[in-house]
């Protein structure tokens, strides 16, 4: 094969009916990386960098078969570049067999920071987890030691649920009781009733949200005695959509939903500031906008393909991949070794790869684009309430430094935080 090209494998979720197809947007954000690394004369000087890649549809055996597909056929690929979390565990488990890098722009599974079972995995997208420091901060903030959690019956949930339980107890915030459910929410939420819950932490896909929330309204656990956390990224207005899977009113929700409070990952670097590839996170949207409406997509009638959200984190992702091979060539050639050495059984080329993404630390169009010893990316997190029907920004949480940013737009259906339990008039 052409000594001048570098190759990388990628096994996107694009045209699948189940999981987290957001291949759809993400492939077309790495090639629109892969043109920059070639276009950057710093870096990979005298090479390409070409993306050999296939739709896994979010299927783990299909994401197997794609895999080996890459693998078995040549030209040989240095890293692997994956996407949603039920293949990166296929992937992620398996790529050490090849001595192969995986990379993932799409896993939120707390389940994949395990480095034993992952030894070679690394991820522009953070983990589930990245929502519990923020939760806790939340919780100590307003005084709420007393909480409840709701959550669908899903390994994500069940596993950021357990991160939770162990963070709250870490701070002394008691975990009042854990409701699952795997569709119909109505039994845990008549027991959170039962129960007295004030203070819910919801951990559920959108669809399960929405029953959930008419459940809320029903059992009257909103207003000015309750507060429930739910996950920042339903799409806006997901709690007036889909009427017709529960029994209740757009305006009996609304009533259920206002003044909830979300939180989720910061995918979108916020300022206009240069990223390490020469572009702003804005002209990287522009482009993308650009190129995803030359695809078809009516992207000024707001029809987004799945994935924009993550669209950065695929960017960044080739970006990181490019950088820890330019690292890489770099120490080999001081070891007068070439990459072209890299063979599937070299663990050494392998070693100084994994070495490379240990040490990335560079601005990308996500933010600051580093990882944690277990492959996760290290990320800000969002804080937002629904405020009047809309959702209004009210703090940005970095869980690294511990640093909460608050912009003190909060407001309380009871002018008030609500108190996370009855105050009994003795005590008073
Ligand atoms: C924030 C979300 C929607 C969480 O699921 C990720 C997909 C996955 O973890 O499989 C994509 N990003």
């Amino acid at each position: 094969d052409d000594e001048r090209v570098l190759h990388i494998g990628g096994i996107f979720p694009i045209n699948g009916t189940s999981g987290w197809q957001g291949g759809q947007a993400c492939q077309p954000a790495a090639m629109l990386a892969l043109a920059d690394v070639n276009k950057n004369p710093d870096l990979l000087r005298g090479y390409r960098l070409n993306l050999v890649w296939n739709d896994s549809l979010c299927d783990p055996g299909l994401g197997a078969a794609v895999m080996y597909d890459l693998l078995y056929n040549a030209p040989k690929k240095l890293m692997l570049l994956g996407g949603c979390s039920i293949v990166s565990t296929t992937i992620g488990e398996a790529a050490r067999m090849w001595n192969l890098i995986v990379v993932s722009f799409g896993s939120s599974s707390p389940a994949l920071s395990d480095r034993k079972r992952f030894p070679t995995f690394f991820r522009t997208h953070p983990s589930a987890t990245v929502h519990n420091p923020t939760r806790v901060e939340l919780m100590k903030k307003f005084g709420w030691s007393r909480v409840a959690i709701l959550q669908q019956t899903e390994e994500v949930f069940i596993s950021t649920s357990e991160d939770l339980e162990q963070k709250c107890k870490d701070e002394g915030i008691e975990i009042l009781t854990r409701q699952n459910f795997l569709s119909d929410p109505s039994e845990a939420v008549k027991n959170l009733k039962r129960q007295d819950a004030r203070i819910v932490v919801g951990l559920f896909y959108v669809n399960q949200a929405r029953r959930v929330l008419c459940e809320i309204y029903k059992n009257e656990l909103y207003g000015k005695n309750h507060i429930w956390f739910f996950i920042g990224w339903y799409e806006n207005g997901w709690h007036e959509r889909n009427l017709e899977s529960h029994n209740c009113t757009k305006e009996q929700m609304r009533k259920a939903a206002a003044g909830h409070l979300t939180t989720e990952a910061m995918m979108w670097n916020q300022d206009d500031v240069m990223t390490a590839s020469g572009i702003t996170a804005k002209q990287f949207k522009r482009r993308l906008d650009m190129d995803l409406i030359n695809r078809g997509y009516d992207i000024l009638g707001d029809e987004y393909p799945e994935g924009y959200q993550e669209a950065p984190l695929a960017y960044d992702a080739i970006w990181s991949m490019a950088v820890a091979l330019n690292v890489t060539m770099e120490k080999l050639s001081e070891k007068n070794q070439s990459i072209h050495s890299f063979t599937y059984s070299n663990k050494e080329i392998a070693d100084e790869i994994y070495n490379a993404m240990n040490a990335t630390s560079f601005m990308g169009v996500s933010g600051r684009v580093a990882f944690g010893q277990d492959g996760s990316r290290i990320a800000w997190t969002k804080i937002e309430q629904l405020i009047d029907n809309t959702y209004e920004v009210i703090g940005y949480y970095d869980g690294q430094t511990k640093n909460l940013s608050w912009r003190g737009k909060e407001q309380w259906v009871g002018g008030k935080p609500p108190q996370d339990r009855t105050i009994i008039r003795s005590e008073l």
